[in-house]
């Protein structure tokens, strides 16, 4: 029996739209405002992923709903408005950037259409929202791309979740390919490299150069999640590329939640041993973040630079992530430009102009034919 469609759809297609190829990334996501009624929500949606907290759900839930959502939006919101810029939270205003001059870019480096979306995995705007909106634009292929340089089933995989969901719904999905990770990127870890040794002739350098990853639970990996490994190789490469040792350059991982225990070493206890060392003044680097956000701009550089004073240090200098800096530009669309390779509209050597002929030809013809009918 006909009723409502089962599955969405784009009424009215004709054979005479050009397909264009979209690029999807795809960040954390951040809250509207630096307030507690604008961080629960957020909190709600990001904290009840099943993929964040691999724990029974029923009893998750009712400790997400009966105890953290009632005090973390609070102490999130003060951090949150430790950091808030006029116009607006750090991650979305790093990652619209990023967005921009990545389409600037790929429309440099390539004739072929091509559209660049951003997307936040919780809050807006959302993935499937994004991809409806693609759709619309005439988006037959994506490639989605999160912007977690190290997979982790709890970053990564959590996108590619909400990618299969958003397309499942979809009446004619377009045709996708995903970026699992980019730990190893040589162009990405030049630009890291690069980054720190302007940070050192601006600033100076320090003693060490402590390199923090986000945390997971230690649980994750040992289930199977491949990010400890990644964020070991990134490590290891950006080390080689500046000719440091393990014991001038380590790595530590910061942002555990919970009684649960997380990657080692801390990053927290890793600078207060640094100060109790008598360690005067280090650079810390995150390489694990695209762009800035909390956890680099109010956890390194505010809470972690006061843990290190506190216990002896005197300087904590914080090197940003690679934001919209054009050699971060300029690694992403090498990824982009390699993982579309085959794609017809976006192959080196598609003619827009050419395919723009073809299609008015067959246009054309098909107005003859149905002027003969
Ligand atoms: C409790 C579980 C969490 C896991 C697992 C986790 C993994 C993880 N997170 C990022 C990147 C970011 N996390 C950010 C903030 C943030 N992370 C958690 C919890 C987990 N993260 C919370 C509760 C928060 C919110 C802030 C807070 O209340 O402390 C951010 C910053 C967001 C922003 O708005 O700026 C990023 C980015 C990765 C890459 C990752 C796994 C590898
Ligand atoms: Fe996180
Ligand atoms: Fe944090």
């Amino acid at each position: 029996m006909p009723g409502t469609p089962n599955y969405t759809g784009l009424a009215g297609y004709s054979h005479d739209t050009l397909p264009q190829v979209g690029v999807l990334l795809v960040n954390l996501g951040t809250p509207e405002a630096p307030t507690a009624a604008a961080v629960r929500p957020y909190l709600a949606e990001f904290l009840g992923d099943p993929r964040v907290i691999e724990y029974p759900r029923l009893l998750w839930l009712a400790i997400l709903h009966g105890v953290i959502l009632r005090v973390r939006p609070k102490r999130s919101a003060h951090a949150y408005a430790r950091i808030w810029t006029e116009q607006g939270s750090p991650l979305r205003v790093g990652s619209e950037a990023l967005a921009a001059a990545l389409q600037a870019e790929l429309g440099r480096r390539r004739s072929g259409p091509i559209r660049v979306a951003l997307a936040m995995r919780y809050g807006r705007p959302a993935v499937a929202e994004t991809i409806a909106q693609l759709q619309r634009e005439g988006v037959r292929r994506l490639l989605v791309l999160p912007l977690y340089p190290q997979y982790s089933a709890t970053s990564t995989g959590s996108v590619f979740d909400a990618v299969a969901d958003a397309v499942k719904g979809l009446r004619w999905p377009p045709e996708l390919r995903q970026i699992n990770d980019y730990h190893a990127e040589p162009g990405y870890i030049a630009a890291l490299a690069d980054s720190v040794r302007a940070h050192w002739e601006q600033n100076g350098r320090g003693e060490k150069l402590l390199m923090s990853f986000h945390g997971i639970p230690e649980r994750y990996v040992r289930n199977g999640d491949p990010y400890f490994c990644q964020c070991h190789a990134t490590a290891r490469l950006l080390r080689e590329a500046l000719g440091l040792s393990e014991e001038e350059a380590p790595l530590s991982f910061q942002s555990r939640v919970g009684r649960e225990r997380w990657l080692h070493p801390y990053t927290d206890e890793t600078v207060k041993v640094f100060g109790k060392d008598g360690i005067k003044r280090i650079d810390v680097i995150s390489p694990g973040f695209a762009v800035d956000c909390l956890e680099t701009l109010e956890e390194i550089a505010m809470q972690n630079a006061d843990f290190f004073k506190e216990a002896g240090g005197e300087t904590l200098n914080y090197i940003p992530c690679l934001n919209a800096a054009p050699a971060h530009v300029g690694t992403i669309a090498d990824l982009v430009l390699r993982h579309t390779q085959g794609w017809p509209e976006f192959a080196a050597d598609y003619d827009a102009a050419e395919a723009a002929h073809r299609l008015a030809a067959s246009r054309e013809r098909a107005r003859q034919v149905r002027d003969n009918a």
